[in-house]
């Protein structure tokens, strides 16, 4: 099943279906008012149905665009992740224009799709490729987030296109993630550098430099520890992981990505201060997209942040990592 029905699929099963909740404020004050104006174009039936008298379906509910339309909209945006800022100005925007009108469902979706999508589309950027030999990439995010998950998927599809990579396990303080991430890097084929548990991460990302640039790979990936509860400590070991990369490279790291859990929903807006306080964040990946209907907080995190969508993890398998395509997710979010 591809992402996106996969997503469509949460969001019709979830509370927080944005699309029923649009069919249900509509349909709130419909059945009492009577219909005065004409459906539009789209929904009246062609000439060759008009001429073979085919029946027409239902007109669809409508309702006039007040105030109080606003509200409820607003509220079940906000409800849905969006966030209070992102949620009110995408219904003042769906508001222009609109106001006094009686409208149905179908044209509060697009009009919500349209502000999505307008907000979406500048963030939508593939991870930037440069020709600097190692590439090094920086991945930060809280423990659980799906860093390792991340970093294996990227190998792979970095080696798909022909790129040679190299993955050093900075997170040394945890020898389940050391494995995990030499399981993915086995299943990417690409050589992952370890260090002892316990081991300092700066070290190991110095040594990992060193072979990156004698195997003249093109891109080295560099897994963190996320244990934001000690943030003292992770800013510190982030710090030292770029001092000493930028003794090898002073122009490194020339990507931190961001990895966030989707389903942690208004969390992911606090992950992001949080690491952009520690570390340049220059992108995010967004995990679990599959797994939630807290989508909404997409894009809170663009309308907010502005930062790049690099990548959306769809999936725990090798594959699962889809490129972000603001269209279709927009549409999907709100059911259409
Ligand atoms: N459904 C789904 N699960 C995912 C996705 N990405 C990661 N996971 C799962 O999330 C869990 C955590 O992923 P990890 O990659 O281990 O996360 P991490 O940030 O490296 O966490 P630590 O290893 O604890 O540092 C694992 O069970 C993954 O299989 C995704 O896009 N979709």
């Amino acid at each position: 099943m591809s992402f996106f029905s996969k997503l469509r699929e949460r969001l019709t099963k979830s509370s927080a279906r944005i699309g029923t909740g649009l069919d249900d404020i509509v349909a709130e004050a419909a059945p009492e008012a009577p219909v005065t104006t004409p459906p539009p174009e789209t929904e009246r039936p062609g000439l060759m149905g008009r001429l073979l008298g085919r029946e027409t379906a239902p007109a669809e509910p409508r309702r006039e665009l007040d105030d109080a339309m606003l509200e409820e909209l607003e509220d079940m945006l906000i409800a849905a992740d969006m966030g209070t800022e992102t949620a009110l100005r995408v219904t003042a925007n769906i508001a222009e224009g609109r106001m006094g009108r009686r409208i149905g469902a179908t044209e509060l979706k697009q009009a919500l799709a349209d502000e999505i999508t307008r907000i979406m589309a500048p963030v939508a950027q593939p991870l930037p490729l440069y020709p600097r030999k190692p590439q090094v990439v920086l991945v930060v995010g809280v423990n659980g987030s799906g860093k390792t998950t991340t970093i294996g998927k990227l190998a792979s599809q970095l080696r798909a296109a022909g790129k040679t990579v190299v993955i050093a396990a900075c997170d040394t303080f945890r020898a389940a993630a050391v494995e995990q991430l030499q399981v993915w890097g086995d299943r990417a084929g690409v050589p992952v550098l370890v260090a002892p548990q316990g081991s300092d991460p700066a070290s190991l990302a110095y040594d990992a430099m060193v072979r990156a640039e004698s195997d003249g790979a093109d891109l080295l990936l560099i897994d963190t520890a996320g244990r934001l509860q000690n943030r003292a400590d992770l800013m510190e070991e982030l710090a030292k992981i770029v001092r000493v990369i930028r003794k090898k490279d002073e122009t490194a790291p020339h990507n931190t990505l961001l990895v966030l859990d989707a389903t942690t929903g208004q969390n992911a807006l606090s992950q992001v201060e949080a690491f952009r306080r520690m570390a340049d964040v220059s992108g995010l990946v967004m995990t679990k997209l599959d797994g939630t209907a807290r989508g909404g907080v997409l894009v809170a995190l663009a309308d907010r942040y502005g930062l790049p969508i690099h990548a959306i993890g769809v999936g725990e398998q090798i594959d699962d990592l889809d490129a972000f395509e603001p269209d279709e997710f927009a549409r999907a979010l709100v059911g259409l």
